[in-house]
């Protein structure tokens, strides 16, 4: 049986929220942001260690919520500078069992486990797999002054969401290669390294519940979106 690592990270400055506080060490729903995705991710049998990276700060004295899951399966690793050196680090720590990578926005802290692991059963086909939502609004591009100088067509663009899962020697290629490319902090997610090797890599259904927490307003809505019911579509 393929063995699951999980990365979270949770290594950023959250500047666009701002306040004294971590935005991922903050609580919404009644608990911390990432003790929301780390115990989604542990309650899954298959998944054998969550890294959690933290700033380095917090990761040589985490805090003590984060025992609040099951601390065997748990490892904490120190973030970086950009998003994509943290995910990185997480991988570099993830014991070799692990041979299928999910990869997890800390941010993003009401994820469900039915989409994490239409996630993870399609990465385990071999490729890789994100969830995501198709574009439902139409799009406009604008120029400096807010002038819209076209419609674009919304017809197969999709909203990237984490978790991200990879075959896990495809992912670790992807960072390496990008690394040595120069375009490693560039990257705003993990798909977007792999698609400039050609790897492929599919979508799944994301959920709107599992919106990322990017400015202060979001955390209102992250309230709200814990006691919606989506149904069939968690
Ligand atoms: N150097 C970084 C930057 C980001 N992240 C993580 O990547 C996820 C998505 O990033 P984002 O929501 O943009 O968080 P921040 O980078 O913290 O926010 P901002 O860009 O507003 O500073 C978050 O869980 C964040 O903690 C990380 O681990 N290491
Ligand atoms: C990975 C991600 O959450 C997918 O939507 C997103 O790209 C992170 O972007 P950010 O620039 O770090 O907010």
């Amino acid at each position: 049986m393929s063995r699951v690592g999980v990365v979270i990270v949770a290594g950023g400055s959250g500047s666009r929220v701002g306040g004294a506080e971590l935005k991922q060490l903050r609580w919404v729903a009644g608990k911390p942001m990432l003790l929301h995705s780390l115990q989604a991710f542990q309650s899954i049998p298959e998944v054998a260690m969550v890294v959690c990276v933290l700033p380095k700060q917090y990761a040589g004295d985490p805090p003590p919520w984060i025992f609040q899951s099951d601390p065997e399966r748990m490892l904490i690793s120190v973030g970086g500078k950009t998003r994509a050196e943290s995910v990185s680090n997480g991988l570099e720590d993830l014991p070799a069992e692990c041979t299928t990578v999910l990869i997890h926005d800390a941010a993003r802290p009401l994820v469900s486990v039915p989409m994490i692991r239409r996630v993870m059963d399609e990465a385990k086909k071999g490729h890789g797999a994100i969830a995501a939502l198709p574009v439902v609004d139409t799009l406009k591009r604008v120029d400096a002054d807010g002038r819209i100088v076209e419609t674009v067509s919304r017809e197969m663009l999709w909203r990237a969401q984490t978790p991200q899962g990879f075959p896990r020697d495809v992912i670790v290629q992807a960072h390496a290669e990008a690394k040595r490319a120069g375009w490693h902090a560039e990257a705003t997610d993990d798909a977007a390294l792999c698609e400039r090797l050609g790897i492929a890599v599919h979508v799944v259904r994301g959920s709107e519940r599992a919106l990322k927490v990017t400015e202060a307003a979001d955390f209102a809505r992250a309230e709200l979106m814990a006691g919606w019911n989506e149904g069939d579509d968690a």
